[in-house]
């Protein structure tokens, strides 16, 4: 799956939208953003204290102390044109710039004024001690981060501290999701017996949300080949991708492959997964289009494998890499043969050791889900896992 997504879609490429930088967290950079500036961009006091040459505290210490004349005082965010000389000494706030000549700072605690003009110092210090230099945090020219890069909150200060005020970040990807099925009614409706309260859409827009791209719109299909198709071809004017839950399995009515199949062509159908078999992926004017199986815990757990692996090539970096926990199996497992098992897991922290359960459930039932923490993967090779396996659970 991961190589067809990367194959087909490799070249699939976001605009750029400017942004201003108090919205870009999560966002992912449309350039490199190269420094215009040195930060800090003058030579600055990391501690309030007094600016020394080196060689007139020399073997300074608490018993033989070094005697300056204080010849001035740095107003804090103003520039200073004071200029330190041999024996003298300074007085510099924290942050404030400290004036020329200036070798290292004394913090104020190891000084001792002698009256308005005198002082004691009662250590020595090395080169540069106490003062952040010119383009000790950021060079100008450097390159402080590259295009594809993920907005953090340290990043937008990094952006703040380089004077910009907008960003250009990639748009985030659009996604249509439309549910099909004649039984499926929208929430907040009240089911007659055989009709289903949507459950697919709200989770799997959530999901999308989550991994970082935009839920443009949900709509609802009937298993009609060609309602399918109409509400495939809207979405596909405004989305970078169009999922379809349900109707992706073998039934008379399972008309998802036959749209995608019309419309632009299959690429697979049928995973060797589980759960998640039916799955179906497709290509139309050049976007994914997806068809998830209707099974509530399956669709979400198939589509949070997949639109990870679309999100890292629309944002050409994996940025959302899901949370892992290490821990202890406490129950065999059982695969199915063949096919690579997502099986649902709790965990429970015994006393600092990760103690990792499966959960049982048919994948019709969304509290599958919503009482398990994660799953654990079982490759097609193994015949499953043994109580006492140290296991890797991929945390929702
Ligand atoms: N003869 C076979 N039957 C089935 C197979 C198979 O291989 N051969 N595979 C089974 C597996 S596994 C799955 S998963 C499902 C997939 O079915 P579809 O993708 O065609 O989904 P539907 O038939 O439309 O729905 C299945 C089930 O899920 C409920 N559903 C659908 N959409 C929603 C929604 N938006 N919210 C809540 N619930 C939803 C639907 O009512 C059905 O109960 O096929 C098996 N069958
Ligand atoms: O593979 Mo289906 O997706 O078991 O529920």
């Amino acid at each position: 799956m991961k190589k067809i997504i990367r194959d087909t879609f490799g070249n699939l490429k976001l605009a750029t939208e400017k942004i201003s930088i108090n919205n870009g967290l999560g966002r992912v950079l449309g350039t490199d953003i190269v420094s215009a500036m040195n930060v800090p961009h003058f030579n600055r006091s990391v501690v309030d204290g007094y600016a020394v040459k080196l060689t007139d505290i020399q073997g300074a210490s608490s018993a033989i102390p070094g005697f300056l004349r204080i010849t001035g005082e740095v107003d804090m965010g103003k520039e200073t044109h004071l200029l330190l000389n041999q024996g003298e000494t300074i007085y510099v706030p924290t942050g404030g710039m400290v004036p020329v000549g200036t070798e290292a700072m004394v913090m104020i605690e190891y000084t001792e004024k002698l009256g308005d003009h005198d002082l004691a110092i009662y250590r020595n210090a090395g080169a540069n001690e106490n003062m952040m230099l010119v383009g000790d945090d950021i060079k100008i020219g450097e390159v402080a981060f590259e295009k594809n890069h993920l907005l953090r909150p340290q990043d937008i200060g990094v952006l703040s501290a380089l004077g910009y005020l907008e960003v250009d970040v990639l748009k985030l990807p659009r996604v249509t999701i439309i549910s099909t099925g004649d039984e499926i009614i929208r929430p907040g409706e009240v089911p007659k017996p055989g009709e289903v309260i949507d459950i697919n859409t709200p989770a799997l827009g959530a999901v999308t949300q989550r991994l970082g791209a935009l839920m443009i719109s949900m709509s609802y299909a009937r298993d009609d080949a060609g309602v399918i198709q109409k509400a495939v071809e809207a979405a596909l004017i405004n989305s970078d991708m169009v999922v379809l839950s349900g109707g992706s399995s073998m039934g008379e009515k399972d008309y998802t492959v036959k749209v995608i199949d019309v419309l632009g062509k299959v690429l697979f159908h049928g995973l060797s997964i589980k759960p998640g078999k039916p799955t179906i992926l497709g290509v139309v004017d050049g976007k994914p289009v997806v068809g998830l199986p209707g099974q509530p815990a399956s669709a979400i757990i198939v589509y949070m494998i997949m639109l990870r692996e679309f999100m890292t090539v629309f944002y050409g970096q994996d940025h959302f890499k899901y949370q892992t926990v290490q821990g202890t199996l406490m129950e065999n497992v059982h695969a199915a043969p063949g096919r690579r098992t997502f099986q649902t897991v709790a965990i429970k922290d015994s006393d600092g050791s990760i103690e990792v359960r499966p959960t049982h459930g048919k994948s019709g039932m969304i509290t599958l889900l919503s009482y398990s923490d994660g799953y654990i993967e079982i490759t097609e090779n193994e015949e499953g896992k043994n109580a006492g396996n140290f296991v890797k659970v991929t945390l929702f």
